[in-house]
């Protein structure tokens, strides 16, 4: 338990940039004397210059650590990678075993693994925490996801429990599981962030060129949308986005923006870790490939010209009782995104021995984070019904509002693909589900031809053993 001391910092932060500043302050407004570190003056200056009695910020680390209180609670918030081995290279010159080190940054888990056994056989506590929530959150309150030694984590609850977002009365943060958990989990809330946000742009789309609708009256849809079962963060800042003109201008800012959209790598890193692990995510792949494909302006202009839109790339004239559809479309694509995360949360924590609990995530998934939504209620009473749901399609309740949103999501992938509207994700979600409840996939061809090719042998229905065919003998 972190006891005041008058004199001496109970917390300390290193990096105060965006999150690092406003989470400083959330944990002071909580009672703590907090001290913070940064190798930009300016951002030491920024932080000094609230003339706060409760925050010190220094641009010596040796100054900074000798103001904290032993055993020392260091969190760091820099950018992921070099730095914040370069980081940690620096602490250990000036920190005593024992003492607390948090990675709150995006650490790439396995980054985090190996300097959870590293830290652990010198003798320092580590924990990887996933954080969530942007700006705002890590100043009013984030979603946390913590993993890695244990007992540091019952040292650092109090302030982490108190500095959390808070759903009906419950803290948005746990302990997620060992070693590298917390940023496997932060990892693959990033991807379903993704995949959210391509669904998002998709849906946009088709209101735009599908059903000629104008911002006005998209903006009221996503409005609408926040006040239904669609209810999320995400939707609320599209909403939020559809309103907001700069002073003196009479135009939406985003239509200023060019449409070539960037990434950090985590939505990328979710991709490959469950290409690792064997488990599909294709909606969060084709997010990623998107971002990636809005880059390439140049090819895409060039092409615009040579492959024209069909003749009507209008869906329908009905566009009032078309969203209804797209609404239907959204709400299923949505639980594919949850659903594809939340399985490779499953599949990982087998492989990797992390003890996650799914209901304690979607729990603190629920306030806080990028991708809170009321869809979430559902995850985590599914989860709290079955902790071992293999996935959640296979939950009662999830499968009756799917089966109640298939026609609307059918009807929308096979308007867009007649008007030439592109909407992969959503597409995705689609053939996911369908070869997903597809007893008999295909398979046996390609097991057939990865034989005939190249002698890589095929198992038999209803016959133990692995063969292999000659198939240029020409059978009978
Ligand atoms: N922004 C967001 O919404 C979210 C970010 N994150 C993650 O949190 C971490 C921090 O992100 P964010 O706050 O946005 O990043 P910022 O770039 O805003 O802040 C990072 C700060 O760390 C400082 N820094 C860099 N190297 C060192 C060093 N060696 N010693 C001391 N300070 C250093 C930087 O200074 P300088 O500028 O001089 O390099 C900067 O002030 C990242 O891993 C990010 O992915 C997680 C959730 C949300
Ligand atoms: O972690 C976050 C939110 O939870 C960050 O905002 C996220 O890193 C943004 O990712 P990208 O820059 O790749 O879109």
């Amino acid at each position: 338990m972190i006891q005041e001391n008058k004199n001496q910092s109970s917390f300390g932060m290193i990096g105060l940039g965006t999150m690092g500043s406003n989470l400083l302050q959330n944990i002071a407004d909580h009672g703590y004397n907090c001290s913070g570190y940064d190798n930009d003056p300016k951002k030491v200056d920024t932080l000094n210059n609230l003339s706060r009695n409760d925050i010190h910020a220094y641009s010596d680390l040796k100054a900074f650590v000798e103001n904290l209180k032993s055993p020392k609670t260091v969190m760091m918030l820099v950018p992921a990678g070099k730095i914040v081995d370069a980081v940690i290279g620096e602490l250990l010159e000036v920190l005593d075993k024992g003492d607390i080190i948090i990675d709150g940054g995006n650490s790439h888990f396995t980054d985090t693994e190996r300097r959870f056994a590293d830290l652990e056989k010198k003798g320092y506590h580590f924990v990887g925490m996933g954080v969530s929530g942007g700006e705002e959150g890590a100043r009013k309150g984030p979603s946390m996801m913590p993993g890695g030694d244990k007992n540091a984590y019952e040292t650092i609850k109090p302030v982490l429990e108190k500095i959390a977002a808070h759903v009906n009365g419950e803290p948005t943060v746990a302990y997620m599981g060992e070693r590298s958990a917390g940023h496997f989990v932060k990892m693959v809330h990033n991807g379903i962030e993704y995949a959210l946000m391509q669904l998002i742009s998709e849906t946009y789309e088709v209101m735009k060129k599908g059903l000629q609708m104008d911002d006005k009256e998209i903006y009221e849809v996503f409005k609408k949308w926040n006040d239904g079962r669609l209810k999320s963060y995400l939707i609320e800042i599209t909403r939020d986005i559809f309103a907001y003109k700069k002073k003196g201008e009479d135009h939406l800012f985003f239509n200023d923006i060019k449409d070539e959209a960037k990434a950090k790598g985590t939505g990328k890193w979710t991709s490959q870790a469950a290409m690792d692990l064997t488990v599909p995510v294709p909606i969060i792949d084709i997010a990623v490939s998107m971002r990636d494909l809005s880059k390439y302006k140049d090819l895409r202009t060039k092409a615009s010209q040579m492959y024209p839109d069909p003749k009507e790339i209008k869906f329908t004239d009905k566009k009032g009782e078309y969203i209804a559809q797209l609404e239907e479309a959204f709400y299923f694509a949505m639980v594919s995104a949850y659903a594809q995360g939340m399985h490779l949360l499953y599949s990982a924590n087998e492989e990797f021995k992390y003890d996650l609990n799914l209901d304690l995530i979607a729990k603190i998934w629920r306030g806080g984070c990028i991708i809170r939504s009321e869809f979430l209620e559902d995850i985590y009473a599914a989860y709290k019904k079955d902790s071992k749901l293999k996935h959640l399609f296979l939950d009662d309740s999830v499968h009756k509002n799917l089966l109640k949103s298939i026609s609307g999501i059918r009807t929308v992938v096979s308007d867009a693909a007649l008007h030439g509207i592109a909407v992969p994700a959503f597409a995705v979600a689609l053939s996911y589900f369908d070869n997903f409840r597809n007893e008999e996939m295909p398979a046996n061809l390609i097991q057939a031809q990865r034989d005939f090719f190249g002698s890589h042998t095929y198992e038999l229905r209803g016959k133990e053993g692995v063969f292999h065919t000659d198939w240029e003998d020409g059978g009978n």
